[in-house]
């Protein structure tokens, strides 16, 4: 069955050295498996050195653009970038306007171009036209992207001071509009290149080596429009700002040399590399996730069928039938006995032989000496991990989607929680299922760096098709807890991990 690509609209210029602009944009969209339409707003005669010379199209070219494709068939997501002329830009936000009450679900990403960053004489843009891009076109988008010299363009405010202060003093533009400002650092001159995503009530960071490679030439049209190929496959903003640096970073490294100047960037595909998974930074993270050594080791022969109970008794039951991981997961917040369960818990897992976490009770899970322990992202906010590292515990964590996972792998903990995989009845959750393909993504992402487990709707029919994504452990209750005979559904469920990559002929 052929799969249909997420349609998006890419609103900007024609680059014939095809480096950058809108054919930089065709080749993110397709390698991100999306279909790019795009609404050509001006034709640009430039080369790897030089931009010789801008002609924008007429006012009814652009206009009839917009109404075939929308006579057709609506995007899934919009990017727009290059508008050379104050005409142009008021019939966009006109066009955006009408985009955002007719389709509200699409998204809008805004990367405002101003000039190419090829070596000689580069602007894109009549200089009148920036002034006018906020006032018109602010309130109709989602995202903003400038780089350092259009932020400051386009603001006044100065992108050399702490983002505490930038941030301040951007309350105006958010009293405005919701849009998000991703203040993009590539142009920055430290060792790292630090994307911020502001919006009124926090500050993101997203860190990379600050690579030294020359062929660079579309760096910001490729990563706005990687943000918005993701989007428009359904990740969340921050799900996608974090495979979109993730994306860029790999095209960084793989750009080529074609013509005299910077070259254009590679296209790597799907970000499924870890040394490409950004750092997640923000001023106001726990200083007490920072341990920056690895949390001790699990035994990965011992993963599998990894059962969450919420009983000793539970525990017991599922470690008789030889489970080699089991977490106790108490969310009774009147157990009076907690201390003493988590005591029991323990020394059943020394009885067995089995690798035992404790849910959320991070200080009794040191004080009674537990093999580890499992925090979800919250968890993380207030716990004190350098304390739980120097008592030589495990440490688990939950993520849901991309963004976490690059959040809980700059801990280095002993194992990654990857859910909710289907839906379940066991939690109300805030987040989509994940399902199987992104799974495996995950999966492969994280192969040979950190054990992973699947957890959320796993049951004895899904068991297999989760197994063969390559996760090291498969987690879950009710699939236990609910079956008929508990005792046979585990040892069934164990089995039928075990022979995930068996083959019958
Ligand atoms: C193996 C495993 N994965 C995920 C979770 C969920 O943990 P958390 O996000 O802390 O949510 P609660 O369990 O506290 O509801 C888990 N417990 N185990
Ligand atoms: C406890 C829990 N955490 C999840 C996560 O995604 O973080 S899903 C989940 C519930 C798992 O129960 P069941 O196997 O019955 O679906």
């Amino acid at each position: 069955m052929t799969i249909k690509p997420p349609v998006i609209w890419c609103v900007g210029g024609s680059d014939s050295s095809a480096h950058a602009g809108l054919q930089a944009d065709l080749r993110t969209g397709q390698d991100l498996g999306c279909h790019v339409q795009t609404i050509v707003t001006c034709i640009t005669a430039q080369n790897s050195k030089e931009v010789q010379s801008v002609e924008a199209v007429s006012l009814a070219m652009f206009n009839r653009q917009w109404q075939a494709l929308l006579d057709d068939v609506p995007p899934n997501a919009i990017k727009v970038s290059l508008l050379p002329t104050i005409e142009l830009v008021k019939a966009c936000a006109h066009w955006l306007r009408k985009m955002k009450a007719d389709f509200p679900q699409v998204s809008i990403v805004f990367d405002p171009v101003m000039a190419a960053s090829s070596e000689l004489g580069n602007r894109l843009q009549s200089t009148s036209v920036g002034v006018c891009l906020l006032q018109n076109l602010l309130a109709q988008v989602d995202v903003i992207t400038p780089n350092l010299m259009e932020f400051e363009t386009l603001t006044g405010v100065s992108g050399e001071q702490s983002i505490e202060k930038i941030h301040r003093q951007l309350a105006a533009y958010f009293a405005l509009s919701p849009s998000r400002w991703l203040l993009k650092g590539g142009h920055g001159v430290s060792d790292q290149s630090t994307d911020w995503l502001l919006d009124v009530n926090s500050m993101v960071g997203f860190v990379s080596p600050r690579l030294s490679v020359s062929n660079t030439r579309g760096t910001g049209c490729t990563l706005s429009t990687a943000l918005v190929s993701f989007m428009a496959h359904g990740y969340d903003l921050l799900d996608a700002m974090t495979m979109a640096k993730a994306y860029i970073t790999g095209a960084l490294k793989t750009g080529v040399q074609i013509g005299k100047g910077a070259g254009p960037l590679g296209r790597p595909g799907w970000p499924l590399q870890i040394d490409n998974l950004p750092e997640i930074v923000s001023p106001n993270m726990n200083a007490q996730t920072s341990t920056n050594l690895p949390f001790a080791k699990m035994d990965l022969n011992k993963m599998g069928l990894y059962p969450v109970v919420d009983s000793v008794e539970w525990l017991a039951l599922v470690l008789k039938q030889g489970v080699k991981i089991a977490q106790l997961r108490i969310k009774d917040p009147h157990d009076v006995d907690l201390e003493s369960h988590i005591q029991q818990a323990i020394a059943l897992g020394i009885e067995h032989d089995a690798q035992v976490f404790i849910n959320d009770y991070w200080q009794l899970a040191i004080e009674c000496g537990a093999y580890g322990v499992h925090l979800g992202q919250e968890d993380l906010d207030v716990a004190d991990l350098v304390q739980i590292q120097a008592a030589g515990l495990r440490l688990g964590i939950s993520t849901h989607g991309y963004y976490e996972i690059a959040r809980a792998q700059s801990i280095q903990p002993s194992y990654i929680a990857l859910g909710h995989i289907f839906p379940t009845q066991t939690k109300d959750m805030p987040s989509q299922p994940q399902g199987l393909t992104r799974l495996a993504h995950y999966a492969t992402l994280l192969k040979g760096v950190v054990p992973t487990v699947a957890i959320g709707g796993i049951s004895a029919e899904r068991l297999t098709a989760v197994a063969q994504t390559g996760v090291d452990s498969v987690a879950l209750v009710t699939a236990i807890t609910r079956a008929e005979n508990p005792e046979s559904a585990t040892r069934s469920l164990k089995a039928s991990f075990e022979c995930r990559n068996e083959v019958w002929l």
